[in-house]
């Protein structure tokens, strides 16, 4: 980041106008101008603004408060937003090479405005990763074929059935004119040779009418997201030429021959999937913005809602209730740590793309997929279901007007649903990471170290297990390390358990299918959720205790790490009594008054820290999360701007005129 004192603050971080939530933000124990530059550095915060206000200035991004668009026109509306995106085109490609954390920035800052057209746009740049991949879960049972017939140089597309027809596919339903499509590679000798993508054309690009042999069309409407168009596709015997097929994991000769760099078939399997990780990645950041959406509306709102009061004249703001404080805070401070583990996990993400991208076949490498796999694997899940439960909370925590569409909550909840599931549902992927894990069990007795680090806490395992909670007070645990501790134990304990109970499994006869599904509660989904809190917990534990953070910063900082460390592992607390790494009363007691009193530290700060990651008004779009905290003005504002706000019913005669006659149409018999 730039260092603090070059920078104009006016240019670049205006003040925001003065009202109700002046008291809070003059109570503040630091400068959020000073902390936003720390954060994100100048560089980014011109292309933040540079973002927002090219929207905010653009009428094809205006607003239509109290206007209902039918799905058909939103979904329109969307498409023109997307070409006008590929219009901004925000980033050079020298800009790229010089930070690819831009690209990252970029996708978030537009997705804060509306999530559909920025996954259309995505979809559309990213198409050569993967636009069509479908069989749900279980990829390796996709049974779409594609088989080369070599007397006219083309592969054979078909889809054996309806229940094998690709769906879901975003972009598709609609206008979508290529797929990138995965399917079962045969060769004409009849081998099968494993899953590859192939470009496949599946509408005419002047009509947008389907190719002959392709059945394709939209899925309907969904719970959120509805401006992208969702699409279904089938195909019967569809040609394509034979350069179509994408060979990152293997070709065919003009003969017909199979031949591939990676000789394992398992091998071949995880490069072909290898491109999802960036999606996961990507998916992690976009739930993590979804926090900082939520999290602004309602902890602005907190600040200037007032009910009860110690007096019957005196309300007070509804943040100074221990309760509001305890179900916002924690997530703030969720939201304060997710952010860095996601710009490092982008970080660890672009050393394995430049890898690929300079063809690297070493053993670091290869390594670094597996690893990154495993970290996105879970930390999808995390985030998705942390910004789920947030959106809820904060929907709740401002009482009836979270319940009013106008204030966004039930939008950002109802568009961050689907990070659980796609790209992988959460569950599923959960799995991937505690098989990485539990991989590691056979080396626990020599020197090992994964290249990003993150499993290096296994070289410990035997001393680790021997760990006990120790601190003597409340104030002992009011820094990071000792939810840190009782993590890394965590992991460790879990992991021995696992593999414990899949051997016990084993040993009592059965296969090795049946012993996997016997491990998955309590014990590998568990575990793999214990080493994503962990990992993210010990990358900003890091980050906060550097001695290069302002000092001016650091109270804070620290205090947001150790509220996200208490708070994610009082949700294990009965994991740690039952490995006996806490014991007696005290421990629970210090780790939930430790939490208690680190959110009322945070309380006064609560508004700056918003102020630090909120979008300007226009962006995040909800009356009573605006930064001028006039709540009440701001609801009436956008009430009377509905345009049958104060009109009479079409069917008002239905009421006055047509009345029910009681009992008309009761039985008779
Ligand atoms: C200068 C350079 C800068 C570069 C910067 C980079 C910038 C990148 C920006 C890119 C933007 C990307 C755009 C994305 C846009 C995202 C926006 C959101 C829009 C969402 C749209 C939704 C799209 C979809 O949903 S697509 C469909 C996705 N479908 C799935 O995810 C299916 C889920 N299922 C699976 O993935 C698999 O089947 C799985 C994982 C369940 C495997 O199950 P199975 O039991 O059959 O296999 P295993 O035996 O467990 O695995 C065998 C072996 O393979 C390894 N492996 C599996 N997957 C992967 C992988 N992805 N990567 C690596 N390795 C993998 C597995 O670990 C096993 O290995 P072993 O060693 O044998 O254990
Ligand atoms: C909004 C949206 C957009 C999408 N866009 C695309 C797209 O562009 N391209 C694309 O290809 N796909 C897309 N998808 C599809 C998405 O990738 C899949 O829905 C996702 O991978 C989950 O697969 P599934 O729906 O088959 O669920 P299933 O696998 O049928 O899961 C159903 C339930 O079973 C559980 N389950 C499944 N297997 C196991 C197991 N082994 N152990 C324990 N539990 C299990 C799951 O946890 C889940 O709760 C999209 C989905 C959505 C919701």
């Amino acid at each position: 980041p730039a260092p603090f004192k070059s920078i104009s603050w006016e240019s670049l971080l205006p003040d925001f106008p003065k009202g109700p939530l002046c008291k809070y933000r003059k109570k503040a124990s630091f400068n959020w101008k000073e902390m936003a530059v720390l954060l994100d550095g100048k560089d980014i915060i011109q292309l933040k603004n540079r973002i927002f206000s090219a929207l905010e200035s653009d009428p094809l991004f205006v607003h239509h408060p109290g206007e209902e668009l039918s799905r058909e026109k939103y979904q329109e509306l969307t498409f023109l937003r997307c070409k006008r995106l590929f219009e901004y085109d925000f980033l050079t490609q020298q800009e790229i090479i010089e930070n690819p954390l831009k690209i990252f920035h970029m996708v978030l800052c537009i997705g804060m405005y509306d999530w559909s057209p920025c996954i259309q746009y995505l979809l559309h740049c990213a198409v050569s990763t993967h636009l069509v991949i479908r069989h749900g879960s279980n990829t390796k049972g996709i049974r779409t074929t594609a088989t080369f017939d070599h007397n006219t140089q083309e592969f054979i597309i078909n889809t054996p059935d309806f229940e094998a027809a690709k769906f879901w596919i975003g972009n598709m339903g609609k206008h979508a004119t290529h797929a990138v499509v995965y399917a079962q590679l045969y060769t004409p000798d009849g081998q099968y040779q494993g899953l590859h993508s192939f470009l496949v054309q599946i509408r005419d690009i002047k009509t947008l009418l389907p190719i002959p042999g392709v059945v394709v069309g939209d899925i309907g409407k969904k719970i959120g997201q509805n401006g992208l168009d969702n699409g279904f596709a089938m195909f019967h015997n569809v040609r394509i030429p034979k350069e179509n097929i994408l060979n990152i994991a293997g070709d065919v000769t003009a003969e017909g021959k199979y031949s591939s760099s990676v000789k394992d078939v398992k091998e071949r399997f995880s490069a072909a999937l290898g491109s999802l990780s960036s999606g996961r990645t990507v998916i992690t950041a976009v739930s993590m913005t979804n926090l900082k959406l939520a999290l602004s509306i309602a902890i602005r709102f907190s600040a200037v809602r007032c009910q009860f009061g110690p007096t019957d004249d005196e309300e007070i703001p509804v943040l100074e209730y221990q309760t509001q404080q305890w179900r916002l805070l924690p997530y703030l401070a969720a939201t304060y740590a997710l952010d860095y583990f996601c710009k490092s996990l982008f970080e660890n993400l672009t050393e394995f793309y430049l890898g690929l991208l300079t063809k690297q076949r070493s053993q670091r490498q290869a390594d670094i997929g597996r690893e990154i796999h495993a970290l996105c694997a879970a930390s999808k899940p995390l985030t998705s279901w942390t910004a789920q439960q947030a959106a809820q909370e904060c929907r709740e925590a401002c009482g009836g007007h979270g319940y009013l569409a106008m204030n966004r909550l039930g939008e950002i909840r109802n568009d961050n649903d689907p990070n659980c599931t796609y790209e992988g549902d959460n569950n599923v992927l959960l799995q991937q990471t505690s098989n990485y894990l539990m991989s590691w069990m056979h080396c626990i007795r020599v020197p090992f170290e994964s290249p990003f680090g993150t499993i290096n806490v296994l070289q410990d395992y035997h001393h680790i297990l021997d760990w006990k909670f120790t601190a003597m007070s409340v104030e002992d645990c009011m820094d990071s390390s000792v939810p840190l501790a009782a993590y890394k134990w965590l992991v460790c304990y879990l992991l021995r358990e696992s593999d414990l109970k899949l051997s016990k499994e084993k040993q009592s006869g059965r296969s090795d299918f049946e012993a996997k599904n016997n491990c998955q509660v309590y014990y590998c989904r568990s575990l793999a959720i214990a080493f994503i809190e962990q990992t993210v917990l010990q990358r900003y534990h890091d980050y906060t205790h550097d001695p290069d953070i302002p000092s001016t910063l650091q109270p804070v900082l620290k205090n947001l790490s150790a509220l996200y460390g208490l708070w994610s592992l009082s949700k294990h607390l009965a994991v740690l009594y039952q490995g006996g790494y806490a014991s007696g009363e005290q421990a629970g007691r210090f780790i939930q008054n430790a939490i208690l009193e680190l959110c009322y530290r945070l309380k006064d700060d609560a508004v700056a820290l918003v102020d630090v990651f909120a979008p300007p008004d226009f962006i995040l779009n909800s009356p009573i999360g605006k930064a001028n905290g006039e709540l009440y003005k701001n609801i009436w504002g956008e009430v009377l701007q509905g345009s049958k706000t104060l009109n009479r019913p079409s069917w008002w005669t239905e009421f006055c005129i047509n009345r029910p006659v009681a009992g008309r149409l009761k039985s008779k018999l």
